[in-house]
């Protein structure tokens, strides 16, 4: 397993080029199932999620290249079934219930893995399946899903805190080639399931918003091929933002989501950095000194719940009490005790962490545990004393393009120690 090496305290500069998102990437790439005609995908990142995803479309019989950002898939035959061994890899595997439902008529997906991040269960996409007349069963750690056609419907994925972003997905996929108008009240209206929409219309779906979270589906009968640019990642783009914060810097973001970074940008413009957008690019500078924060994650267009690790470790550095609040994912906060080894001053009060600034961060032995807590770790890691060693490094792999190389071209002293 390799490791990263990052000696502390440089100042970072330069400009850095923002990467497709794999939040858009890895459902997209499950939609291509949804017909036999070939589909063509660009900015799609290199990523080990982004492989497992081509993995599990090869496994499901399509044939797939990917070569220099483009992904060509052609789907002629498909089998309805996928393995555990693929899909425990990663959680947006499940986003192949739906299409091999509309598809094959039946799915036999395992349940999904991903981060560890507390409790994730699909039982609002299995409400919304069965919604549009599928019968689902659980067995032995699999879903077993079947139709004998699907039927359009009006249902809510109005979830305990809010709606679902994979499930929304797996839904709207199914929908498209379902019978008649599907209503799904409380869709989720994150930007990178209205990519999926874009992608799903390129293909013939009939798929609107009809208003706030509303999303209407007329079902048509076969979907056809379809070429598509993924947007930018801008949890990806966030965290290189953070980067420059955390540093006191300043950095060129270019192919930066801006217009998707609100929420993260204000957080930054709280705290106290200088965030300026023009033309496709954001420029981020901070100096000391900066104001403690007060966070509360939500869904889209609130603060992101996939940068509210990052901000933590931003706030370990900034002098007096920052509050951050995680109501998405109660328990994601496996880098609250990275951090404290390396000197940051946190407590955890059930799903808030009470975070007391200090000057410098001392470099420690850490672990990833999951995909952002590992991206804190790297941003705690530029901002520390000494050497800071990340081990588990493959977490941050699944969803960085080559962050190393990114953050070593704009000044960063970091390493990959291969195993
Ligand atoms: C590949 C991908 O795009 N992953 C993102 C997606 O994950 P994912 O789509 O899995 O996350 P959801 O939007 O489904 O989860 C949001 C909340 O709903 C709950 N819930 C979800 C489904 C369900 O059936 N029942 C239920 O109760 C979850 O426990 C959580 O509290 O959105 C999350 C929330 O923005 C992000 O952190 C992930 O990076
Ligand atoms: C939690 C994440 O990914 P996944 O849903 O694939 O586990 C993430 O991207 O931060």
């Amino acid at each position: 397993m390799d490791k990263f090496a990052i000696r502390g305290g440089n100042r970072l500069h330069g400009t850095i080029s923002v990467s497709g998102s794999k939040n858009s990437s890895l459902p997209i790439l499950a939609a291509t199932l949804l017909t036999r005609e070939r589909c063509v995908l660009h900015r799609v990142p290199d990523l080990t999620d982004v492989r497992y995803m081509l993995d599990i479309l090869r496994y499901l019989g399509a044939d797939v290249e990917f070569s220099q950002g483009s992904v060509v898939v052609e789907a002629r035959k498909v089998v309805g079934e996928t393995p555990y061994d693929l899909v425990r890899r990663m959680r947006a595997s499940v986003c192949v219930l739906g299409p091999l439902l509309a598809r094959c008529g039946r799915a036999k997906v395992s349940l999904p893995g991903g981060c560890v991040i507390g409790d994730r269960p699909i039982d609002l996409h299995l409400r919304g399946l069965e919604a549009l007349g599928s019968r689902i069963a659980l067995s032995k750690g699999y879903v077993i899903a079947e139709a004998s056609g699907l039927v359009g419907a009006r249902m809510s994925l109005q979830g305990p805190h809010g709606s679902t972003v994979l499930g929304t997905d797996n839904v709207m996929m199914a929908a498209c080639l379902a019978r008649g108008t599907t209503i799904v009240e409380n869709a989720a209206s994150e930007p990178e399931v209205a990519d999926l929409a874009r992608f799903l219309c390129s293909m013939g779906a009939k798929v609107r918003r009809a208003g706030g979270s509303r999303l209407e589906i007329e079902g048509v009968d076969e979907l056809h091929g379809a070429e598509h640019t993924v947007i930018s990642d801008r949890i990806e783009a966030g965290t290189f933002a953070v980067a420059a914060a955390i540093t006191r810097s300043e950095l060129v973001l270019e192919e930066a989501p801006i217009e998707h970074m609100r929420s993260t940008l204000s957080a930054l413009q709280d705290a106290g950095v200088f965030v300026e957008a023009a033309e496709g690019r954001l420029r981020v500078r901070a100096t000391d000194p900066l104001h403690p924060l007060q966070l509360r994650t939500g869904t889209y267009p609130g603060f992101p719940t996939d940068m509210q690790a990052q901000f933590c470790a931003l706030a370990a550095t900034i002098p007096g009490r920052s509050r951050i609040e995680d109501d998405i994912f109660p328990n994601r906060f496996m880098h609250i005790s990275e951090l404290k080894r390396m000197g940051a001053h946190a407590d955890l009060l059930a799903n808030v962490a009470v975070i007391d600034g200090v000057d410098r961060l001392s470099g420690a032995p850490v672990m990833a545990s999951d995909l952002r807590a590992s991206a804190a770790l790297v941003l705690a890691g530029l901002q520390a004393e000494n050497t800071t060693t990340i081990s588990r490094v493959y977490h941050i792999d699944r969803g960085y393009e080559r962050i190393d190389a990114k953050l070593r071209a704009v000044g960063a002293d970091i390493e990959r120690l291969p195993k």
